[in-house]
């Protein structure tokens, strides 16, 4: 593979083959593979960060003129704004919050999407655990879903997505470089990433150093090329089995779930409200379609646009969007209160956005699920589902499992948490 890098003849954007693209990720690059390209960017030679998003978008097309490659990429928070999670004015004093950072990379390659590439090599390996500490425990994340049902009754919430984490530790390094490759290997569709986070600062909770969050999610949160806008949202969800009847039922029965069509409905409301002041046209279609993962079926809805202004960038469209209630719930700031109240952790990136936007203001944003964040000797991963009125909390804390297992398969561990 050529190396891209300023002063050595770089392109804008040099194309490299996929299963070398993969392989040449190492901690602390970008990489993103699509159902379109993969993307491997590395090194900084900006890097911005901040709450204002607005503000960003304009400091990065700035940033954008005359840099080595027109593409910044970046990382979204699940907080996002001046508030945080708990909507408290920036947090609790001397609390580390997580910021969306945005990286103009030294070299950048693209190829075609690695997943074909991958799945002709062998899985990596991954230590085996020390230990692996559910947070909350099961019975911590039943009682939360039971609080989060009285809060529906009780007030005007609709729907709050509620996650619990799970932390791992090693006695040995664990290189995200196999989580990745693992990652992309047994999801053939979606988004797979793995992007370098801001270093957890000196007394803040975790483990200092260097971080990244790798995973792969099913979810485009929006998409622009051009005037065409995109997003893809998911929600309700049935675990994968691998015994193809139980399969076909767990499928079937979401479909026909009502439950899961409103949980699903109230996203793709969100998500369409935001977008239709922005669009001459919006094209909804009338019924949520059935999606899958290697380990879950989804409902997603793809929705497509034509926007009135070319001047607003994919970054400011993932902001107007962004916490959606596939991640957050309805009202957006009721959900994000009890979230706070609820989950015993900061989501930090969990259930922020993963993507990359280039100088025209095109560019594709995932949200960021089914991912891990990767210290050098442990992870916590992450998993939510929407509670809305009917969710059942055994049924509930199931789900987080079965969503668990995206990464938990990556890793080669057989658990059931
Ligand atoms: C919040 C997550 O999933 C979202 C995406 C698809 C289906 C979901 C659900 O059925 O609850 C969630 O909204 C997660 O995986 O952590």
């Amino acid at each position: 593979m050529t190396v891209a890098g300023r002063g050595a003849g770089a392109r804008a954007d040099q194309r490299a083959d996929p299963a070398e693209l993969l392989a040449a990720y190492r901690r602390g690059d970008f990489f993103l593979s699509t159902a379109e390209r993969s993307i491997l960017a590395r090194g900084a030679d900006t890097v911005l960060d901040g709450d204002d998003i607005d503000g960003l978008d304009t400091r990065l097309s700035q940033a954008l003129t005359g840099a080595a490659h027109p593409v910044a990429v970046g990382v979204l928070p699940f907080a996002t704004g001046a508030t945080g999670a708990t909507g408290a004015a920036g947090g609790e004093p001397g609390e580390e919050r997580a910021v969306a950072r945005f990286v103009l990379p030294r070299e950048l390659w693209t190829a075609e999407p690695a997943h074909g590439a991958a799945a002709q090599r062998a899985t990596r390996g991954v230590p085996v655990p020390a230990e692996v500490t559910p947070f909350p425990a099961p019975e911590g994340h039943r009682a939360a879903v039971q609080r989060a049902l009285a809060a529906l009754d009780e007030s005007d919430l609709r729907k709050v997505v509620l996650a619990r984490a799970l932390d791992i530790s090693f006695t040995a390094e664990v290189d995200p470089a196999c989580l990745l490759h693992n990652l992309v290997r047994d999801n053939t569709g979606g988004y797979t990433y793995a992007v370098e986070l801001p270093r957890a600062a000196a007394g803040s909770p975790g483990p200092p150093g260097q971080r990244s969050l790798v995973g792969a999610s099913p979810e485009l949160l929006v998409r622009r090329s051009g005037t065409l806008v995109s997003a893809h949202p998911h929600a309700g969800s049935a675990p994968r089995s691998s015994d193809a009847d139980v399969d076909r039922r767990n499928a079937e029965a979401l479909l026909g779930s009502a439950k899961d069509h409103a949980e699903h409905a109230m996203v793709t409301e969100a998500v369409v409200a935001a977008l239709r002041p922005l669009c001459r046209r919006i094209d909804v279609p009338p019924e949520p379609s059935l999606m899958s993962t290697s380990t879950m079926w989804h409902l997603g809805t793809a929705i497509t646009g034509e926007l009135r202004d070319e001047g607003i960038s994919a970054l400011r469209l993932a902001a107007a969007l962004h916490p959606t209630p596939a991640v957050c719930g309805t009202p957006t700031p009721a959900a994000r209160l009890l979230v706070g109240e609820l989950e015993p952790f900061e989501r930090d990136y969990y259930a922020g956005a993963v993507g990359w936007v280039d100088t025209t203001g095109d560019g594709e944003w995932a949200v960021a699920i089914r991912c891990a964040q990767v210290a050098e000797r442990s992870l916590r991963l992450y998993s939510g589902g929407g509670i809305v009125a009917g969710s059942d909390p055994d049924a509930e804390l199931a789900e987080t499992s079965a969503k668990f297992q995206t990464l938990l398969r990556a890793m080669g561990l057989d658990l059931n948490l």
